[in-house]
C-alpha cells in the first residue's frame, strides 16, 4: 500500500523505524529510533501518528528502549519499566491504543522472569504489529459492503495506512473496494491545523490510483448539503462504553451535517480502540496542542486548539471493526489482549 510502512522495525530489528509524517508529502524520510525520549518526541510531534500506529510505535519503542538502556539485562529493564511506561503513556492522552499497547507489555512483564524479559517484550511488540496488519485487512474486508460501486465518500483527517502498521482503518474499505474494481470517489477534508487530510490522505489515495479531492474543513457541510456525499467514514482515537467517539477535531461538525442530511456516518476502528472502561465521551481526556500549530496570530491573541472532539453515539450509523460491525454498549472484558 505504501512504499514504506508508517511504523515497524529497522532492518536489524534493534530500532523502531518510522516514516516521518511531518515531512510528507514533500519528502519520504525514515527515522530509526532507539532512545525512549526520541520515540516520545516522535509521537508528540506526530512524526508517527494515528491511534493504531502510535500503539505499535509505543510497543516497539518501549521494547527497543529497554533493551538499549539495560544492555539486555532483564533485572535492569524491569527496574526501568514503570518510569518508561508512564512517560510513553503521557505522550498523547486521547488515543487509547497508546496506553493499551504499553499496558499489554506491562501485563506480560509481570508474568515473565528477568532472563526472558527483554526478548519477550520484543516478541510481544512484534505480535502487536502483526495483529495491526491483520486488523486493517479485516476492517477492509468487513467494510467492503459499505462501499458500493460509484460511492462518493467523505473522510476526515487520515485513518489510512499512515495511521496504522497496515492498510488503515477508515481507508481500508476504500482500498478494498478499489481492489475489487469498484469506482470510489473520495472527498478528503484538509483537516486543519496539521492538514492530515490534504498532506496524508490525499497522498495515500492518489498513489493508490483512487480519485481524491481535497476540500477545506469548512466546506464539508455544504458538500453534504448539495447531496455530493453518499457516506462518511472516519477513524477513531477512543470509543467509549456507550459508543461516543473521540476523533480528530472537526469530526463532530461533519457528523452534525451528515445527520442533518440523512447521510450515513461510519466509524472504523480496531477493537483495541474501544475503551469499555470509559463510560461516555465526557470522560475522555482531550489533548490540547500549541497555538503555534494554527499559524501566525496577532500578538497576544490566544488560541483554542483541541486535537480531538467527541461525536455522540446518536450521530453514528454503524461501527466497523476488525470483528465486523458492532454496536454499543461495549462491556468490559478480561484484558486477554
Ligand atoms: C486510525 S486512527 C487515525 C486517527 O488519528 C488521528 O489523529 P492524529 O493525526 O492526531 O494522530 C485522527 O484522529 C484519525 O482519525
Amino acid at each position: 500500500m505504501l512504499p514504506l510502512p508508517a511504523v515497524g522495525w529497522s532492518p536489524d530489528t534493534r530500532a523502531l523505524r518510522i516514516l516521518d509524517q511531518r515531512l510528507l508529502p514533500a519528502q519520504e524520510v525514515v527515522r530509526d529510533l532507539t532512545a525512549l525520549a526520541d520515540t516520545i518526541d516522535a509521537i508528540r510531534t506526530l512524526a508517527v501518528r494515528g491511534a493504531p500506529a502510535i500503539g505499535v510505535a509505543a510497543a516497539i519503542g518501549l521494547a527497543v528502549a529497554l533493551e538499549t538502556e539495560s544492555g539486555g539485562n532483564g533485572a535492569h529493564a524491569r527496574a526501568l519499566l514503570p518510569e518508561f511506561s508512564a512517560r510513553l503513556i503521557a505522550a498523547r492522552p486521547t488515543a487509547v491504543n497508546l496506553a493499551w499497547a504499553v499496558q499489554r507489555l506491562l501485563r506480560l512483564a509481570a508474568e515473565t522472569p528477568d532472563d526472558q524479559l527483554v526478548e519477550s517484550l520484543r516478541v510481544e511488540a512484534e505480535v502487536i504489529r502483526q495483529e495491526d496488519l491483520a486488523m486493517c485487512a479485516a476492517i477492509g474486508r468487513h467494510g467492503l459492503t459499505l462501499i458500493p460501486d460509484g460511492a462518493r465518500v467523505l473522510t476526515h483527517c487520515n485513518a489510512g495506512a499512515l495511521a496504522t502498521a497496515g492498510m488503515g482503518t477508515a481507508l481500508a474499505p476504500l482500498y478494498a473496494a478499489h481492489a475489487a474494481g469498484r469506482l470510489v470517489t473520495v472527498y478528503a477534508d484538509e483537516t486543519r491545523p496539521l492538514r492530515q487530510g490534504a498532506r496524508l490522505t490525499a497522498w495515500e489515495l492518489s498513489r493508490a490510483g483512487i480519485n481524491v479531492t481535497v476540500l477545506p474543513d469548512g466546506a464539508a457541510a455544504s458538500l453534504i448539503a448539495q447531496r455530493q456525499v453518499d457516506l462518511v467514514i472516519v477513524g477513531a482515537d477512543r470509543i467509549t462504553a456507550n459508543g461516543d467517539v473521540a476523533n480528530k477535531v472537526g469530526t463532530y461538525g461533519v457528523a452534525l451535517a451528515a445527520k442533518a442530511h440523512g447521510v450515513p456516518f461510519y466509524v472504523a476502528a480496531p477493537w483495541s480502540t474501544i475503551d469499555a472502561a470509559t463510560p461516555t465521551g465526557r470522560d475522555i481526556v482531550i489533548e490540547y496542542r500549541d497555538a503555534e500549530e494554527l499559524g501566525e496570530l496577532p500578538p497576544g491573541v490566544p488560541a483554542w486548539n483541541p486535537a480531538f472532539d467527541v461525536t455522540p453515539r446518536s450521530f453514528v450509523t454503524a461501527y466497523l471493526t476488525d470483528r465486523g460491525m458492532v454496536s454499543p454498549p461495549f462491556a468490559l472484558l478480561s484484558p486477554t489482549v
